[in-house]
């Protein structure tokens, strides 16, 4: 008789509908499956990420996984420190939910409706930078907590719109909220926003192999494990104005064949809200050094526009 599989979750209404996804999957395919819920200081402070720090929500889960007492850890894959944790593997990476962000505005109104002065709530430097940049007039206002929080403040009347990862709303089924998902060219993601990472300890191989062989998505995992390599080069945590996405796209190679390419966008904000963009593409075999060329070519287009001629 196989043993159950204990998954470890935080106790929001986000990280159980992602652990339970990953329970489902498992069942499926034959595996018993067991959550176990684990609570972390980031779900019991309502002070600013920045703040708290990087990996405040995933690090309990984390100690929970290599002591034992659950066999499989399921995180939002933006929210995970870059430095690796040389007891745990990064089992999958599940197929990617949509990356983008999302508007959710009050009366239905995008972003190129809202008047200026409008107020726009987000806790996000990344997500800031990026409003102020499009030159509307928003008034950006810093605000936490967790999905139904931040939307009330919509409802409220205390801002006139929210910006949240299109993801998390899909996960916990309130997509419909949502007044306009954000093009990448306006807003780009977090890196790995939308991804999840299922690890276990780095010693349960058998374990490995199954949550691998189940669950894991080898494009969704090219794609972040390039936008992460580009944040780690940055050295950047999860709070940092960077913002990055991969896409695996179809292109022609020098033979004229149809190839899977990795094309990689990336955006930094300078401290005085200018944004410097790059892009690079190449193959998704090579996907982190395309993050780290991608983070060479920000950090020099970077340095270009703070030494070059002011206006
Ligand atoms: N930082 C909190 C967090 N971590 C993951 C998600 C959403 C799901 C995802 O991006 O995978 C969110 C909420 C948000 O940014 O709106």
């Amino acid at each position: 008789m196989m043993a159950t599989l204990r998954i470890g979750t935080r106790g929001s209404a986000l990280a159980m509908a992602q652990s339970s996804w990953v329970a489902e999957r498992l069942e499926d395919a034959g595996y018993r499956t067991q959550l176990v819920s684990v609570s972390t200081p980031g779900d019991r402070s309502s002070a600013p990420i920045s703040e708290i720090g990087v990996g405040v929500f995933t690090s309990a889960l984390r100690e929970a996984l290599a002591a034992g007492e659950v066999d499989v850890a399921v995180h939002s894959y933006k929210d995970l420190p870059t430095d690796p944790d040389p007891r745990l593997s990064l089992a999958a990476v599940p197929v990617r939910e949509d990356p983008r962000d999302a508007l959710v505005a009050r009366d239905g109104l995008t972003l190129g409706e809202l008047p200026p002065g409008s107020v726009v709530g987000t806790g996000s430097p990344r997500r800031a930078a990026q409003i102020r940049a499009l030159g509307l007039g928003l008034e950006v206002r810093g605000i936490r907590g967790n999905v139904d929080t931040r939307m009330r403040k919509v409802t409220d009347g205390e801002v006139d719109a929210v910006v949240l990862a299109r993801a998390g709303l899909a996960r916990v089924g309130r997509h419909e909220v949502i007044t306009e998902t954000l093009d990448p060219l306006q807003m780009l993601p977090a890196p790995a926003q939308g991804a999840l990472a299922v690890e276990c300890r780095v010693d349960d191989v058998d374990n490995e192999h199954l949550l691998q062989s189940v669950l894991d998505d080898p494009a969704s995992r090219a794609a972040v494990a390039a936008e992460r390599a580009m944040l780690a080069a940055l050295e950047a945590g999860c709070s940092a104005p960077i913002g990055a996405l991969a896409d695996v796209v179809e292109d022609l190679d020098a033979d004229g064949r149809v190839a899977q390419r990795l094309s990689v966008r990336g955006v930094v904000a300078t401290g005085d809200d200018q944004l410097v963009r790059a892009s690079v593409a190449g193959e998704t075999t090579a996907a982190e050094q395309l993050g780290r060329d991608l983070a060479d070519e920000l950090l020099d287009a970077r340095a270009a526009m703070l030494s070059g001629p002011g206006q």
